[in-house]
């Protein structure tokens, strides 16, 4: 489904993601570990085609295509749908109008906002006043309207309370799973997902099948996701950094 060989990127005229290799299989979730500033979300961003992510060496490659040189809304259409860790408010677009345009005519809204939960923010200004949770909820939303077939997930339980991330996680495990009752043929089929965890919190809903550790822009290790977790919570990020250089 999405397969990234040796990429390495500079934003601002400064490398910070080097020499990455990473996969990820159809209808698999995979997770991505890592410090504060090692360079997670520039990866997701760079793997969506936001400006700004130069590559300088290697390729992205999505559904066997080389997507590496292609526009973000040329992904998009691929089936690349991404969740941000800090969505724009926007003033003055409802986020029914959003939902439509996005959805066309393959995905009746109307009900899949009812499953998700969301009537009362269908005619509010997207993010404009939303709770933290309330934007988490509000972006999952919008990408079951894409009905993307990878779903790249930054940090979804990022300020979200115990309660939040139940409804929250619930989401994401019913997309990725192809849970959803309503409409749309490719949401039913079940999906894949990269996502981006400090806590791990998210596995508790959805079924991760491989982990990867990013330090400093590379890719340390990967692995089974609980275990690495359990290496990051007993060791932390250091013991990967000399772990790394122990093996090169
Ligand atoms: N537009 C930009 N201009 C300059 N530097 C940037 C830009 N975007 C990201 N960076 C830098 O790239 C590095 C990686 O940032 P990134 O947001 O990808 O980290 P992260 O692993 O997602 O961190 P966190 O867990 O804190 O969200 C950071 O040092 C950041 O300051």
């Amino acid at each position: 489904m999405l397969e990234i060989e040796n990429l390495s990127v500079e934003v601002g005229g400064r490398r910070i993601l080097k020499n990455i290799n990473l996969k990820v299989e159809s209808g698999y979730t995979n997770v991505l570990f890592g410090p504060n500033g090692a360079g997670k979300s520039a990866l997701l961003m760079t793997i969506m085609g936001f400006t700004g992510y130069n590559i300088v060496e290697g390729n992205i490659y999505f559904k066997g295509e080389d997507i590496t040189d292609l526009p973000l809304n040329e992904r998009a259409s691929k089936g690349l749908g991404i969740m941000t860790q800090r969505p724009p408010n926007m003033v003055g677009v409802k986020l029914r109008d959003l939902l439509e345009v996005t959805a066309g005519e393959k995905v009746n809204i109307d009900a899949l906002v009812h499953e998700l939960n969301m009537d009362s923010f269908l005619d509010r200004d997207i993010n404009v006043g939303f709770s933290g949770g309330e934007i988490k909820r509000s972006e999952l939303l919008q990408l079951a309207a894409q009905e993307p077939s990878l779903y790249l997930l930054d940090e979804p339980e990022s300020g979200v309370d115990l309660v939040n991330i139940s409804q929250i996680g619930g989401m994401i495990r019913k997309l990725l799973h192809g849970e959803m009752k309503c409409a749309g043929k490719r949401r039913k089929e079940g999906h894949s997902g990269l996502i981006i965890t400090h806590t791990g919190q998210i596995m508790d809903y959805v079924e991760a099948d491989k982990g990867y550790i990013l330090c400093n822009g590379t890719i340390m290790c990967s692995g089974n996701p609980r275990e690495l977790l359990g290496e990051i919570k007993e060791h932390g990020y250091e013991e990967c950094i000399k772990c790394k250089v122990t093996q090169s």
